[in-house]
């Protein structure tokens, strides 16, 4: 049987240019490969750069021990950036794997191999996909502190879309291996 569209109720990703809504998007941003305070930065630039897109808060920068990674895998740097836009979800994610490849990131057949730069969409407004290239809100990001401290500490009282504050799920992550780098502070335009 066919749907029938309902046409008193808008999809925001149908909508073109002026009328889509502005959404809030909330981006986790690692790298534990080359120069990664440079990569970090460089993501920030290129989100503050895309058309639509306005960078609102960049997180402090977390030294962070590998998660689900390889044995031999070193630290990451992670980091969490907050913008409103007017993109869709899928443009976003475009935009945020176009960033990645930008900094020579690698794709290995290796689980969580290392990476120049992961540009991951963590929330974007109330948006849910269940979609392979587009899941939302990220499926493991409410698990995960070096997400939710940097988020935190931008939105202490931010709510994980379906999950509640995000303060009570880094409670339950623990902050284990979080540590909090003073000596680098990203910057935005
Ligand atoms: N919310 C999302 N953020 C980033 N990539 C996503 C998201 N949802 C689906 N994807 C898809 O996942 C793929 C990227 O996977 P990638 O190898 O970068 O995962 P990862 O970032 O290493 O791992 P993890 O998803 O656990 O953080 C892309 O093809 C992208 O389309
Ligand atoms: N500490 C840390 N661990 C990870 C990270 C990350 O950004 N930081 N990203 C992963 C997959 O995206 C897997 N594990």
């Amino acid at each position: 049987m066919t749907e029938t569209p309902n046409p008193n109720i808008i999809d925001a990703d149908t909508l073109t240019g002026e009328m889509r809504p502005i959404r809030r998007v909330v981006f986790g941003l690692g790298s534990n490969l080359g120069e990664r305070f440079a990569n970090l930065q460089g993501a920030v630039d290129a989100l503050a750069d895309t058309p639509n897109v306005w960078v609102t808060g960049v997180s402090p920068v977390y030294e962070t021990d590998p998660v689900d990674c390889p044995d031999d895998a070193q630290p990451f740097l992670n980091a969490v950036v907050l913008a409103d836009t007017t993109l869709s979800a899928h443009r976003l994610i475009d935009r945020a794997l176009a960033i990645e490849d930008a900094f020579d990131r690698m794709r290995s057949k290796v689980k969580n191999a290392p990476r120049t730069l992961d540009v991951d969409l963590i929330t974007v407004g109330d948006r849910r996909s269940d979609k392979p290239e587009l899941r939302l809100p990220h499926p493991r990001a409410h698990e995960r502190a070096f997400v939710l401290q940097p988020w935190a500490d931008l939105e202490p009282d931010a709510e994980f879309p379906g999950l509640g504050p995000i303060a009570d799920l880094l409670a339950k992550a623990g902050a284990d291996g979080v540590t909090r780098r003073d000596d680098l502070e990203l910057g935005f335009e």
